[in-house]
C-alpha cells in the first residue's frame, strides 16, 4: 500500500506526464508524404526538439528537482535527455499511436541516415520495451528515474539527487508489485531497461557524429542539449 506522500508524488508525476506530450500538430507531420531520407532527417529533427522542450517542462514538475543546485539541474538534464527520448519514443511506437503513427515513425527513424549497426539494437530495444506492457505509471517514473540519474557528466552533488531517484524508486517498486503481481522479477527488468539506456547512449553519440560528418544541420536547442556544433 502507498503512503500519502507516495500518493501525492505520483498524483504530481501522473499529470505532469499527461500533460507535457509533443503537440498534435507536430505529431501529425509525421504522416506527411514525403520520405526521402533527408525529409526523415528533417522531421525528426523536429520531433526530438518539441521532444526536449516537453521533457524540459516535464522535468520541472517532478519534486524536488527545482530545489537542486541550478547548474547540476542542467547536467542532469543533458545527461538524460537521449535515454528519456528513447523512453518516450519506445512508448509511442509501442502504444499504438493515432492511426498509423506507429509505423511511419519506424519507417522514418530506419530511412534516416542511420548506421544498420545502431538501428539493429535500438529496435530490440523498442521491442524490449513493448514486451513489457508497463502501464502509465511506471513509464512516467521509468522517465523520472532516468532523469534522476545521480552519475551523469558534472553533477557536483549527487546525494541530493540519489535522495530524490530512491523515493521515484521506492515507488514504482511498489507500483510494480501492484500492477504485475505474478511477476515479482517485473521490477528488476525494468531497472535493466536502464541499463540498455545507456549503452544506447553511447550509439547514440556516434550516430549524431555520423550525421554530422555528412553535414546534417541540429536545432540551437539540440546543439546545445547535444553538446554539437
Ligand atoms: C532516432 C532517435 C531514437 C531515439 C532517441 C532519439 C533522441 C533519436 C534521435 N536522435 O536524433 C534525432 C533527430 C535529431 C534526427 C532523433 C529523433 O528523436 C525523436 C525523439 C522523439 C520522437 C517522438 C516521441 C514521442 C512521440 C509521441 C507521439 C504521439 O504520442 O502521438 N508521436 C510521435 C512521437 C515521436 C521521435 C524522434
Amino acid at each position: 500500500s502507498f503512503t500519502k506522500e507516495q500518493q501525492a508524488l505520483m498524483k504530481v508525476i501522473i499529470d505532469a506526464y499527461n500533460k507535457h506530450q509533443i503537440p498534435q500538430d507536430v505529431a501529425k507531420k509525421l504522416l506527411q508524404d514525403k520520405y526521402s531520407t533527408e525529409e526523415n532527417f528533417l522531421l525528426l529533427t523536429e520531433m526530438a526538439t518539441s521532444q526536449v522542450q516537453v521533457l524540459v517542462e516535464f522535468t520541472k514538475n517532478i519534486p524536488g528537482f527545482l530545489s537542486l543546485d541550478r547548474e547540476d539541474q542542467i547536467a542532469l538534464l543533458k545527461g538524460s535527455a537521449v535515454e528519456a527520448m528513447f523512453l518516450r519514443s519506445a512508448q509511442a511506437l509501442n502504444k499504438k499511436m493515432p492511426i498509423g503513427h506507429t509505423e511511419v515513425l519506424e519507417e522514418r527513424i530506419r530511412k534516416s541516415g542511420i548506421s544498420e549497426e545502431f538501428i539493429k539494437p535500438m529496435f530490440n530495444f523498442y521491442k524490449s520495451i513493448g514486451e513489457l506492457h508497463m502501464v502509465l505509471e511506471e513509464q512516467a517514473l521509468l522517465t523520472t528515474i532516468t532523469i534522476l540519474t545521480p552519475d551523469r557528466p558534472y553533477v557536483k552533488d549527487q546525494p541530493a539527487v540519489e535522495r530524490l531517484q530512491e523515493t521515484a524508486l521506492d515507488l514504482l517498486r511498489k507500483m510494480c508489485v501492484l500492477h504485475h503481481p505474478q511477476e515479482p522479477q517485473y521490477f528488476a527488468r525494468l531497472l535493466g531497461r536502464l541499463t540498455e539506456l545507456r549503452t544506447l547512449s553511447h550509439y547514440h553519440a556516434e550516430m549524431l557524429a555520423s550525421w554530422r560528418v555528412n553535414d546534417h544541420k541540429f536545432t540551437p536547442l539540440l546543439c546545445e542539449i547535444w553538446d554539437v556544433q
